[in-house]
């Protein structure tokens, strides 16, 4: 049975711009109505420790304000947890971290660190948020997260986005279309995103069993010369149109 493709809008960098002048111009509150009014089906926002984009009010605002489901991606802290709790977000995707990286490089080791992820996937799935963790498309880290109960894994698109168009990047892409399937065999929820732009897109539109994409980085971008709304129409329907190809739904 073909599944639908559910599109996460990332609005964080729309707060790296805000925060350059560390004024309220521009909103990434603002940035979600507009993605919700054009047809996105979840936010994403990433409340980093060391808050460079993302900010504690930018999420009590998502909370208040928007209605799409957020997807709140946090590092596996008790200072995030608290955070979660609190808010109780639709989703959390537990991200490495690392205070130097340019942006997130590499997924969460799962299977490295189970001891102390336990509590966190336990305490967030008891609150009734559902846990997604954000891997490389590894098979030991699939089988890690399930081993930890949580029902959904996000695979980390860098290496594949980042990768020269031709065999390496053919290479990358087989690794996430393995991954997406070794998910589906072991019962995990299959999400992927990370450095997604319309020409990295299709490919991994087209993979059946992935179902939810979360894009950012790529959308506001290209959105400074077209506006959001024509920005998330073109992307929809190169997703569309990829996963229409292959046989899918979008
Ligand atoms: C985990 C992840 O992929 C995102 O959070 C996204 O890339 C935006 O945040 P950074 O650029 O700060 O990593
Ligand atoms: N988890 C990936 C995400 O939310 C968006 O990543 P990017 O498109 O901003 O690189």
């Amino acid at each position: 049975m073909p599944r639908p493709l559910r599109l996460g809008v990332n609005i964080d960098h729309v707060a790296t711009v805000r925060n350059a002048r560390g004024g309220r111009h521009p909103d990434p509150v603002r940035a979600a109505k507009l993605a919700a009014e054009a047809g996105a089906d979840g936010i994403t926002a990433h409340l980093r420790e060391d808050r460079r984009h993302i900010i504690d009010s930018d999420i009590e605002r998502l909370m208040a304000e928007i209605r799409l489901p957020l997807n709140l991606e946090m590092a596996a802290t008790d200072e995030m947890l608290g955070i979660a709790l609190r808010h109780k977000p639709h989703a959390c995707c537990l991200v490495p971290e690392k205070r130097t990286e340019v942006t997130t490089e590499g997924g969460l080791d799962v299977a490295g660190q189970m001891d102390n992820l336990k509590r966190t996937v336990g305490d967030l799935g008891a609150a009734g948020i559902r846990v997604s963790l954000f891997i490389d498309p590894e098979p030991a880290q699939l089988d890690a997260a399930k081993a930890l109960g949580a029902p959904v894994v996000e695979l980390h698109t860098g290496a594949y986005c980042d990768a020269p168009a031709g065999a390496e990047r053919a290479a990358e892409l087989e690794r996430i279309v393995r991954a997406a399937a070794h998910a589906e065999a072991i019962g995990l929820e299959c999400h992927a995103g990370h450095g997604l732009s319309y020409e990295t897109v299709g490919a991994v539109a087209a993979i059946p069993t992935i179902v939810e994409l979360n894009i950012g980085h790529f959308l506001i971008g290209e959105a400074i010369f077209v506006g959001l709304g024509n920005t998330l129409q073109r992307m929809r329907a190169v997703m569309k149109d990829a996963r229409a190809a292959a046989g899918g739904v979008s």
